[in-house]
């Protein structure tokens, strides 16, 4: 009887235990999956701040998302403070923007991993607010060229991705004559072709010439998308006469800068206005789209631009960061971290590349993020006309951009343009590029005012950070935050655990 009566009265004790641990255990259980995704635990909440960027300017306010998109935008009189049970994250004074967008980086993966990967690539994007990158079709191994070699890269990116990644296909003498094969890549998901104009450095990657460009653009056009195009022609059939004179400073920044002249750039986009007419309205090609990448010459390679778009081109123009940054003056010698092609160019020139950026001659801005191993930069020997061309950067593209277009007087509005909006377009991107209702909710959280040393204490996320020409700058403009698809991707030097970016195939 006594004994009874306990179990009686343990009986609620007991029941209350059990649901309180079933609670537990259902809720951490639910809460899991998300968590590894994001380093915030709701999946509808909203952010608040003084400076939100919006396509109809900056405001003070906030920005509802929901279950990965942006499901309101208010300003600060019209915030619904009291009849929300949501929760709220408070940036204060804090930036918010679209997430910068990069249609141009070298993520090596599948095999040259030794060199980026997806899941490093990914994160230093992250790091850097950079919420969508574009893949570049070279500099992987294979290339993608083709239905098997985008798979590839697919199944590589799977659970790897950080933040969303979309792929370029490459258009080779290969497959330029080929529509069925181009036809069967642009099925499959890129986003749009990419080629070159002078050899690659990657032997399956190799050059196209004007008639590969036209058939390329006649094929373009029935899906209207564009063919990225590397625009440098090698001018001088003496050239590597030249580079075998062993009499050359090959540690001299301005040997290298001689073998590619700007006259390359000239010639490349000369060449391939011939077959740009052919995307007007009513040409042969309309609905294609030519998109010139990493313009480093000011002069006559602009002036030719301008002129095919008041023609009516379709044609738009990117240039990076690094040109804008760096002068060929101010490069040491034996400091291989800068070499990359086109090379950058003198002071002059970069001044003239900000007026056309300000003045909207340049449509965007790109990373061109292209690293290797340490090893092939040929730190020690500084042999410029040797080592690998490329600039490691992808986690420093916005204060960069920031930092030294301050004096000229960069807008967020113009940031917002050239990083996200743009590029979104070009990558045929509708949910993003904006903070828009409806978007996805793409956003980073930055502090332009905040300033830092990029030095050894400065958590870098790249697989060889000895390698950017970046190191050892002071730079503004703090990634506070990064936001993919409502994931709260990276924190103050922290990155969600798991990689929850999803590949983006085009439909
Ligand atoms: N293959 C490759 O990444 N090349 C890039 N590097 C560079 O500096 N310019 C390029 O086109
Ligand atoms: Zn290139
Ligand atoms: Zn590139």
């Amino acid at each position: 009887m006594e004994n009874l009566n306990l179990q009686w009265r343990l009986l609620p004790t007991l029941t209350l235990l059990a649901a309180s641990l079933f609670f537990l255990v259902f809720k951490d259980s639910a809460k899991l999956s998300h968590s590894e995704c994001s380093l915030l635990p709701y999946n509808h909440y909203w952010l608040t701040s003084k400076r939100i960027v919006t396509p109809k300017g900056v405001i003070s306010g906030a920005v509802e998302i929901k279950e990965g998109n942006i499901i309101s935008i208010v300003s600060e009189e019209e915030w619904p403070r009291n009849s929300k049970t949501e929760q709220v994250v408070d940036y204060g004074e804090a930036v918010i923007m679209p997430g910068l967008i990069d249609v141009h980086a070298h993520l090596d993966d599948p095999g040259r991993t030794e060199w980026e990967g997806f899941p490093s690539g990914t994160k230093a994007a992250a790091a850097g607010g950079i919420t969508t990158l574009i893949d570049m079709p070279l500099n992987s191994d294979p290339s993608t060229i083709s239905t098997e070699t985008l798979k590839l890269k697919v199944d590589a990116a799977e659970k790897r991705i950080y933040v969303d990644v979309g792929f370029w296909g490459g258009l080779v003498p290969e497959n330029a004559y080929n529509a069925s094969a181009l036809e069967a890549l642009l099925n499959a998901g890129v986003l749009g072709l990419k080629s070159f104009m002078c050899p690659s450095g990657i032997n399956d990657f190799p050059m196209t010439n004007a008639s590969h460009i036209k058939e390329g653009l006649s094929v373009l056009a029935r899906y209207k998308k564009p063919l990225l195009v590397h625009a440098e022609m090698e001018q001088d059939s003496e050239r590597h006469v030249k580079l075998e004179d062993d009499t050359l400073d090959t540690r001299s920044y301005s040997t290298y800068l001689k073998t590619r002249p700007p006259s390359w750039e000239e010639a490349a986009i000369r060449e391939l206005l011939t077959v740009a007419k052919d995307t007007r309205t009513g040409g042969p090609a309309e609905g294609a789209h030519l998109h010139i990448v990493h313009l480093s010459d000011a002069s006559s390679s602009l002036d030719l631009l301008m002129e095919a778009k008041t023609n009516g081109d379709s044609i738009t123009v990117e240039t990076c960061p690094h040109y804008l940054a760096f002068s060929a003056e101010e490069i040491p010698d034996g400091d291989t971290r800068f070499k990359c092609a086109p090379p950058i160019r003198d002071a002059a020139n970069k001044e003239k590349l900000w007026e056309a950026l300000m003045d909207g001659h340049i449509d965007m801005l790109s990373s061109d993020h292209s690293p290797t191993v340490p090893e092939l930069k040929l730190l020690d020997e500084g042999n410029f006309l040797k080592a690998w061309g490329g600039i490691s950067s992808l986690q420093f593209v916005l204060p960069v951009t920031w930092s030294y277009g301050r004096k000229y007087g960069v807008t967020l509005e113009q940031l917002a343009s050239w990083w996200s909006e743009r590029p979104a377009k070009l990558a045929g991107q509708v949910s993003k590029g904006a903070i828009a209702i409806g978007n996805h909710a793409d956003l980073v959280v930055w502090e332009p005012e905040a300033e830092f040393e990029l030095d050894n204490d400065h958590p870098v996320h790249m697989k060889h950070p000895s390698i950017s020409a970046y190191l050892g700058r002071r730079l503004s403009g703090k990634v506070l935050a990064t936001i993919s698809r409502g994931n709260l991707v990276y924190k103050e030097g922290n990155h969600a655990p798991a990689a929850c970016g999803s590949p983006i195939l085009a439909t």
